[in-house]
């Protein structure tokens, strides 16, 4: 089967600084990896290539047997089929809780449907199901401004899941959460993950909660890969070595 995606001695710099050095990795299908690692470590980089939106890397990579470019985006028939969850949620405020799901399905019209937002009847079954997972269904009508940090987060999974992606991505998907919060949803979306036989990458600055939902945690260090095993074989070493030096508060956060 076609792995999730590899990456073979993957370099990149932002203005002359190393973000990212030399980084081999893979995933299999449906495989749960955490990306763990103190600030500046280099996973929002090595997120934001898997998704084909950085530039000026070098290296290879491939994502679910895509090859992805370093200097182009790839055209719209073209794309991975890898659906992201942003840290930040990027909702549409204005806007309700099922037009910001639905809004996820414009990645998969073609385009002059897209620039019309002419959704058709498919369209709203994913955006439909998507809300039924996420247990948002009662919430379709509101506004996004009028919900708590939690609800938005739960609108950013639905917007990804009504992609159909065969892939989630997530950049810190819990990092504005509280720990109930934070642990609701990283099991929204492993189990949302599973349930469509799909893996997910996401980073995270919670050992413990990385090591709960992912089946392997890869370290990141100043760009490079400090380790990479199966979750349950990562030590309190590994984390204390991982964070190292590193400023209090712009990592570890322990959840029991
Ligand atoms: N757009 C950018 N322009 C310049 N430098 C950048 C840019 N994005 C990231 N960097 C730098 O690249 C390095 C890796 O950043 P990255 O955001 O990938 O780390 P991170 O591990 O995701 O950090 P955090 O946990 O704080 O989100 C850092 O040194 C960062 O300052």
């Amino acid at each position: 089967m076609t792995a999730a995606f590899t990456l073979n001695a993957v370099s990149h710099h932002f203005d002359g600084a190393a973000a990212l050095r030399e980084v081999s990795l893979s995933a299999a299908p449906g495989e749960r990896v955490a990306l763990l690692g103190p600030s500046g470590a280099g996973k929002s980089t090595l997120l934001a290539l898997l998704d084909g939106r950085l530039r000026g890397w070098r290296g290879e990579a491939e994502v679910l047997g895509v090859p992805l470019s370093a200097t182009h985006a790839p055209p719209r028939e073209q794309r991975t089929g890898a659906g992201f969850i942003f840290q930040e949620f990027a909702l549409v405020d204005r806007l309700t809780v099922y037009q910001n799901v639905m809004n996820g399905r414009l990645s998969r019209m073609r385009i002059w449907p897209s620039l019309w937002g002419r959704f058709g009847e498919h369209d709203h079954l994913k955006t439909a199901a998507a809300l039924d997972d996420t247990g948002l269904s009662d919430l379709a009508r509101r506004r996004a401004d009028q919900l708590s940090g939690g609800q938005r987060q739960r609108v950013a999974i639905a917007r990804c899941l009504a992609q159909d992606p065969r892939l989630i991505l997530a950049d810190e998907p819990v990092s504005n959460l509280d720990p109930a919060h934070a642990e609701r949803i990283l099991g929204l979306i492993t189990g949302a993950a599973d349930k469509r036989g799909i893996g997910v990458i996401f980073s995270s600055h919670q050992p413990d909660l990385a090591r709960r939902f992912a089946d392997r945690i890869v370290g990141l260090r100043a760009g490079a890969v400090q380790f990479d095993k199966p979750s349950a074989q990562v030590t309190s070493d590994d984390i204390a070595e991982l964070y190292h030096g590193t400023v209090p508060g712009a990592g570890l956060r322990v959840v029991s």
